[in-house]
Parts: C-alpha cells; sequence; structure tokens
C-alpha cells in the first residue's frame, strides 16, 4: 500500500527543530535550507559537524544548541526532524512530539516518521517531489537525477507564460478552467 500523501509546506512560516548534528543532521538541515532558504530552524545536539556552523553563518534563521536534547526544545516548534546515534533519544524526541501533536521525522526509522522527506527536482517555479514509499531512497536520489536531466530549462518559460495568460482570462471559474486545460493540450 502506498498511501503518503504528498503536501508542499511553506517551511518559513514554521520553526522546525533538527535533533542531531552529525551527518544526517547536516543532510536534513541541507535538504530544508535548500527548498527554504529563509526557514526558521533550531538544531540541538552535544556535537554539531563544522559544516552546521558554517550553514549558519550563511542562514541568521539557523540556531545552533550544543546541548542533548529536552523537551523544553520542542517549546513553540511545529514540525521535528530527529537524527542521532542514540535509539533510546530518537524514541523519547517521537513520543515527546506525538503527546504535543507535532509531526516528527526519525530519519532512520520509518516506522516512527509521521511524514518523509522526499528527492526534489526543481525547474524553476516547477517542484517535483519523488518519494518511493520509504523503499530505496537510493532509487528516488537517482530518479531526481534522471528528471533533472531531461527537464527543460525552458520549462520556466511555459509557467510564466500560462501565468500570464491566466491573469487575463476573464470569465467564470468554470471558463477559465476550459480555456487553460485547451491551452495546455499540447503537454498531454
Ligand atoms: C523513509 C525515509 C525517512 C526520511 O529520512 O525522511 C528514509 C529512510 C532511510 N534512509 C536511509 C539511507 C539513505 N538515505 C539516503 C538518501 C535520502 N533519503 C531520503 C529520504 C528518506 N530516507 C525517507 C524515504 C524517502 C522515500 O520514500 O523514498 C532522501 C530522499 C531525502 C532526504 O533525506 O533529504 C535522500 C536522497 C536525497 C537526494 O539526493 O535526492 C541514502 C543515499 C545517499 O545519501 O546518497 C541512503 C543510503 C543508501 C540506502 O539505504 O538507500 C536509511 C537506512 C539507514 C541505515 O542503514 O542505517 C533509512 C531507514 C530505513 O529505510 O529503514
Ligand atoms: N550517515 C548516514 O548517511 C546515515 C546514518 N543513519 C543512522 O543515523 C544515526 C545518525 O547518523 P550520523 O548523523 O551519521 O551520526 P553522527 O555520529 O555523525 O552524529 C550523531 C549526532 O547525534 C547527536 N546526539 C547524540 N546524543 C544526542 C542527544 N542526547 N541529544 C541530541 N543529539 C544527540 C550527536 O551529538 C551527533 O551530533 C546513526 O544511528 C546512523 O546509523 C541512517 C541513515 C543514513
Amino acid at each position: 500500500m502506498n498511501t503518503l500523501f504528498p503536501i508542499f509546506v511553506k517551511a518559513e512560516q514554521l520553526h522546525t527543530l533538527i535533533v542531531g548534528g552529525g551527518y544526517v543532521g547536516l543532510e536534513k538541515a541541507t535538504a530544508l535550507l535548500g527548498n527554504a532558504p529563509d526557514a526558521r530552524v533550531t538544531l540541538v545536539a552535544p556535537f554539531i559537524r563544522d559544516e552546521l556552523h558554517a550553514m549558519a553563518r550563511e542562514h541568521p534563521k539557523l540556531e545552533l544548541i550544543q546541548e542533548p536534547y529536552h523537551e523544553v526544545y520542542l517549546t513553540d516548534k511545529d514540525l521535528v526532524i530527529v537524527g542521532t546515534n542514540d535509539k533510546a533519544v530518537n524514541r523519547q524526541v517521537q513520543a515527546d512530539c506525538k503527546a504535543r501533536r507535532i509531526l516528527v521525522n526519525v530519519a532512520d526509522t520509518p516506522d516512527l516518521c509521521d511524514f518523509y522527506l522526499s528527492s526534489v527536482v526543481k525547474k524553476g517555479d516547477l517542484k517535483i517531489a519523488v518519494s518511493t514509499n520509504g523503499k530505496s531512497p537510493t532509487f528516488a536520489k537517482r530518479f531526481r537525477e534522471v528528471l533533472e536531466e531531461i527537464l527543460p530549462d525552458s520549462l520556466q518559460e511555459t509557467l510564466d507564460n500560462l501565468t500570464a495568460i491566466r491573469n487575463q482570462l476573464k470569465g467564470d471559474f468554470v471558463q477559465k478552467m476550459e480555456k487553460l486545460n485547451e491551452i495546455t493540450k499540447v503537454l498531454k
């Protein structure tokens, strides 16, 4: 069963906590800030990789706290991503999040995740998120590379033109929808 429901989150309107400052913490911070450079992110861990310190200098809204996890860090957080090398800590963070109804991702334990991160293809305003339902993140990464290769950069021009047409169209919702479906028939 593949029941994952994809949504596109406005991460800059949320405050995300990352627990763990090793390779996994770095990978997840890179994924988040790569998409939303202005997102507010707090990362807590006793050890924090140098690359994360460098990232914090580039992103003033990335705050690094060099301490072990404590539930107080969940205060005012909307999303939590956990990737420590201590399974008991990961489980504790997940339980604390569930008690507060905060959505949580435990990077190396799919069963404890409320959501998964995806491989992200970006061509201007077009964004495609790839998931394999947790079966093979490496396949998702490779498939992203294939899509990045085959999607033309000119797609942005098409999107810009369609936005201009969309803004000029007169009539009610149904008439606009019919017109836009007609114009984009060539894409089918
Ligand atoms: C369930 C999920 C939860 C989550 O992390 O959100 C998850 C779980 C796990 N990942 C593991 C390992 C690896 N993950 C990657 C890479 C990525 N992993 C990502 C997502 C996800 N990983 C979610 C499912 C996504 C889906 O539905 O397909 C990507 C897409 C997004 C991102 O992380 O930003 C990003 C690619 C970004 C890109 O480049 O496009 C690589 C490859 C690499 O790094 O080169 C490896 C090593 C090779 C391998 O194992 O495949 C392990 C085993 C840990 C262990 O063995 O200890 C688990 C745990 C398990 O499966 O049990
Ligand atoms: N490195 C990878 O690509 C992957 C690793 N994993 C697994 O994920 C876990 C983490 O991996 P890495 O990031 O590579 O490990 P790492 O050793 O580089 O980093 C571990 C991090 O956890 C932090 N930590 C430990 N106790 C903590 C606590 N009480 N509160 C907050 N932070 C705490 C450490 O300070 C450190 O920042 C490991 O168990 C690993 O097996 C899973 C998937 C991929």
